[in-house]
């Protein structure tokens, strides 16, 4: 009898649009269906990972570069093949919010791994920033209409749902648009949505990848710069100011941030998604420093600037700082 190959379903969606929320929803309903994951932070602090960490059957993780533009399909077969070889129902590779779908999708399909097969691709739009990536990246359009389905997520942050739902639905064409809010989307969805991939995306040949090697200039990411900003505890002050006057251009922030003022010494995740900013608190890991790490990706920004402005931010003596100081940061807690 034939093995069975495992299904591989790539997640893609422009910086901030939820990949990681859904994926720890799939992770936290998964009824038994065991699910290995490929997480790709772009930047050096392994954010997606940690967020995913403990809920999974088996994580690989590539930091610091965009699977899409890895030179060689070989570094995605190896991790291909590690997870193959565990005892596993499905594989999601989570791409980071600058990778381009067309590249993944290729490079799973030209996978010399055998335990494995495409899956399909979910492609998440931020209903929130729809209009903003829309103007920033007009290739949005071409990947809903690639991706075999469409999430439209964070629906409870647009006012007038219906009227976006129709407009993406019919921007998609033939791919299915599913609304949702914080990536609830039912996970066996992801088993049975897979259409045979656009013909031109299965034809492959050397050339091609060669081809995509080549694109770089024009993947989203080339436009972006990123930067990883690693320092002691923060004024929540001076943070809550620089998080206020912080540049247009930042259009996206991840990481840790620690403040070790008495009563809040936790570590507080922060995600900011263009104008939108969300803390929340959490557990620091066994062993992680205390410390703050953020990732800044932005296009048009002075990465150095901000470094310096963050750096500004930091609290030699943080048990010095009183409690009220902590006002203007926890607004940002989710209520
Ligand atoms: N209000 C609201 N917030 C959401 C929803 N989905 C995700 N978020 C928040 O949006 C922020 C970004 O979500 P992530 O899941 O990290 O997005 P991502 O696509 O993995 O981000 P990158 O990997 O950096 O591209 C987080 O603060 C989430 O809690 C939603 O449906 N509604």
């Amino acid at each position: 009898m034939a093995k069975r190959r495992i299904p591989v379903v790539i997640v893609a969606g422009f910086l901030g649009s939820g990949k990681t929320t859904l994926l720890n929803h799939l992770l936290s309903n998964s009824r038994g269906v065991r699910i290995g994951v490929v997480v790709n932070d772009f930047g050096s602090v392994n954010v997606d990972a940690l967020s995913v960490a403990g809920q999974v059957d088996s994580m690989l993780s590539l930091q610091n570069g965009c699977l899409c533009c890895a030179v060689d399909t070989a570094g995605l077969d190896a991790m291909l093949a590690k997870l193959a070889g565990a005892d596993l129902d499905l594989v999601v590779i989570e791409a980071s919010g600058l990778a381009e779908p067309r590249s993944l999708v290729r490079m799973v399909l030209a996978s010399a791994e055998e335990g494995i097969e495409y899956g399909g691709l979910v492609e998440l739009v931020d209903a929130a920033e729809f209009e903003t990536t829309r103007a920033r990246h007009p290739e949005l359009d071409d990947h809903v209409r690639l991706a075999d389905l469409v999430v439209l997520n964070k629906t409870d942050r647009v006012a007038d749902a219906d009227r976006l739902v129709a407009f993406v639905r019919e921007l998609a064409g033939a791919t299915p648009v599913l609304p949702t809010a914080h990536g609830r989307i039912d996970p066996e969805l992801l088993f049975d949505r897979v259409r045979d991939p656009d013909p031109v995306v299965r034809q492959l040949s050397f050339d091609d990848l060669r081809d995509d090697c080549g694109d770089h200039d024009q993947h989203a990411h080339s436009a972006y710069d990123t930067l990883t900003v690693t320092a002691g505890a923060l004024h929540p002050r001076r943070f809550a100011a620089f998080l206020e006057g912080r540049p247009g251009g930042l259009y996206r922030m991840k990481g840790t941030v620690y403040f070790g003022v008495p009563g809040h010494r936790q570590r507080f995740v922060l995600h900011t998604v263009g104008a939108y900013t969300r803390l929340e608190r959490a557990r620091w890991e066994a062993g992680q420093d205390r410390c703050t790490e953020l990732v800044l990706i932005g296009a048009g920004i002075d990465p150095e600037g901000l470094r310096a402005e963050l750096k500004a931010c930091e609290e030699p003596e943080p048990d010095q700082v009183d409690e009220q100081s902590m006002l203007p940061v926890l607004r940002y807690l989710e209520s």
